[in-house]
């Protein structure tokens, strides 16, 4: 067994004991060549192929340690109390300082309200998000049919997605409140740069800088619970000790707001009625789901605009909502209709599949304080942080064929033809929905700290690329803008336009049903 050396959690990139657990662990898989984090994918790909883990320089976030592939079920299997996703998600967080309450961060209940009232109940939503979409694209985008029109593609899917978004969370009219959607943006962008800020702090300087540095996300903060407040207060009088967690009354809002409250009211513990704790998981909730989406679907459009098919792909998917909104007229865009859209759900994979929001699949943190021992026979102590990258198996050619190339309907061409075989390299990458998470596809992390929202966020995705093919062509663009690194995160081309203009043809699908 080899030891890394000993010591106390990492607090800061630059301690002695990172740099001391980096010295050891390059010591068993040879020196790593090339520090920055941009240019290691390749390198992180080879040392893996050999079994061998390495260690990962990172200035912002601390040192991490990446196993080989043969570890990930390891790694997936490994209890909480020893080895645990959600501090990483703390440290890089900075959540003590940026997450208005360190707890909400990991804490179950976030994950139930999104698995027990919105996954579940999603169909209750299709309607309200199609009507969303339709006001956001008419704002953003406008109904001129005869000329092309310049638009920044970010962010008008940042303003579509927030509107949509606080629609389930917050409902009408708020969502549509340009200041309250302004304030929450702000708020999660804020969160991010911030948090990258204190990490680069040393740790004596966390506490001094710390409170400045967090006092504008604070204040936007403060805007948001201006607003939400009064509304749990007033809706609170309606519910009291003894409601039970009945099943849903239609009479009542369908958001996440009535959500919590109903929740709150069915145990006795007092801090989840307090407006304060709404708000808070709120504009956390908020953070994690707007964004993330946002970024997703830009992506999504501009690989469109700068295929060499786009036209043709813009034109199935367009046939592909069709006949979809044409099956569900009269009822909702349902589950069912919306699992149908095959070329839809596999071009948001593959989109995902190149440009995931996030560069790591799972990452974890040694909380056992006798640290950890790898099946390959290393110790990591205390603190260390390890984990698998996605954006390696997500470019590996012995998986998927052509990996740098956005093949749109790489994942449904079997379920097109009908066919039983796969023409792909690895069962990993046989055709699986957009939400199907495996150990070559982490867009949404893997195992059971996956992306709770991902469910959501197909459905709000789905919905919103069929209406844009729907109702607007996209002129095709000649290459793909580039997508900036930041650390771990690959942010979409923010300031890049597309032409886009209006369909003559357009039809207005919106279909409510509960
Ligand atoms: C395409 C859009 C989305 C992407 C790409 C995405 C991606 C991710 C990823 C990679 C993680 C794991 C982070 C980690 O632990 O390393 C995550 C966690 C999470 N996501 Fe998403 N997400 C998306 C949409 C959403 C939406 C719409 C919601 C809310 C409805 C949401 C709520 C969450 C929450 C609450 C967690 C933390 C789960 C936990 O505590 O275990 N996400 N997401």
């Amino acid at each position: 067994m080899v030891f890394l050396q000993e010591g106390g959690p990492r607090s800061g990139a630059s301690s002695d004991y990172v740099s001391s657990s980096l010295r050891a662990t390059t010591r068993l898989a040879q020196p790593y060549t090339t520090p920055p984090v941009i240019f290691c994918n390749l390198q992180r790909l080879q040392y893996s192929k050999e079994e061998r883990p390495f260690v990962l320089p990172n200035i912002l976030c601390g040192h991490e340690v990446i196993l080989p592939m043969s570890q990930m079920r390891w790694l997936l299997e490994q209890p909480d109390h020893i080895l645990n996703q959600h501090e990483v998600n703390k440290q890089a967080l900075c959540a003590d300082r940026t997450m208005l309450d360190h707890n909400i961060i990991g804490e179950a209940h976030l994950r139930d309200f999104i698995r027990r009232s919105l996954t579940r109940d999603l169909d209750t939503h299709a309607g309200a998000i199609v009507e969303e979409i339709e006001d956001g694209l008419e704002a953003f985008w406008g109904s001129d049919t005869e000329n092309w029109r310049e638009v920044t593609l970010y962010d008008g899917m940042l303003g579509i997605i927030g509107q949509l978004v606080n629609r389930v969370f917050v409902g009408l009219p708020l969502c549509r409140d340009p200041e309250f959607l302004h304030t929450t943006m702000s708020f999660a962008h804020l969160v991010v740069l911030t948090a990258g800020f204190i990490n680069l702090l040393p740790s004596w300087l966390k506490p001094i800088f710390g409170p400045v540095v967090t006092a504008y996300d604070k204040f936007q903060y403060r805007k948001i619970a201006r607003v939400i407040e009064p509304i749990v207060r007033k809706r609170a009088l309606s519910l009291g000790p003894g409601v039970a967690l009945q099943k849903q009354d239609f009479s009542q809002p369908n958001d996440y707001i009535q959500w919590a409250l109903r929740e709150a009211y069915t145990h006795s513990d007092v801090r989840d009625r307090s407006p304060e704790m709404i708000t808070k998981r709120l504009a956390v909730l908020g953070f994690a789901a707007i964004h993330s989406s946002a970024i997703s679907i830009t992506n999504v459009l501009f690989d469109i605009a700068a295929s060499g098919s786009s036209l043709s792909i813009q034109h199935e998917l367009r046939l592909e909502a069709k006949r979809t909104a044409e099956k569900a007229s009269n009822s909702a865009w349902n589950k069912a209709s919306l699992a149908g859209m095959v070329m839809t759900d596999s071009i948001l994979r593959e989109s995902m599949r190149l440009w995931g929001i996030i560069s790591h699949g799972v990452t974890k943190s040694v909380i056992a304080k006798e640290g950890v021992t790898l099946p390959s026979g290393e110790h990591l102590p205390y603190g260390t942080k390890c984990g698998i990258t996605s954006y390696g198996p997500h470019h590996d050619q012995t998986v998927y064929d052509n990996p740098y190339t956005f093949d749109p309907f790489r994942f449904c061409r079997d379920k097109l033809s009908g066919a039983t075989d796969s023409s792909s390299k690895s069962a990993n990458a046989t055709p699986t929905a957009f939400v199907t998470t495996t150990d070559y596809y982490m867009g949404f992390s893997h195992g059971r700290n996956a992306c709770p929202g991902r469910f959501f966020a197909s459905q709000q995705l789905k919905l919103l690329l069929a209406h844009v093919m729907l109702k607007y062509e996209i002129e095709p663009i000649p290459s793909r803008p580039e997508n900036q690194w930041l650390n771990n995160a690959i942010g979409p081309p923010v300031k890049e336009k597309i032409r886009i203009r209006r369909r003559k043809d357009d039809v207005s699908y919106v279909t409510v049903g509960r």
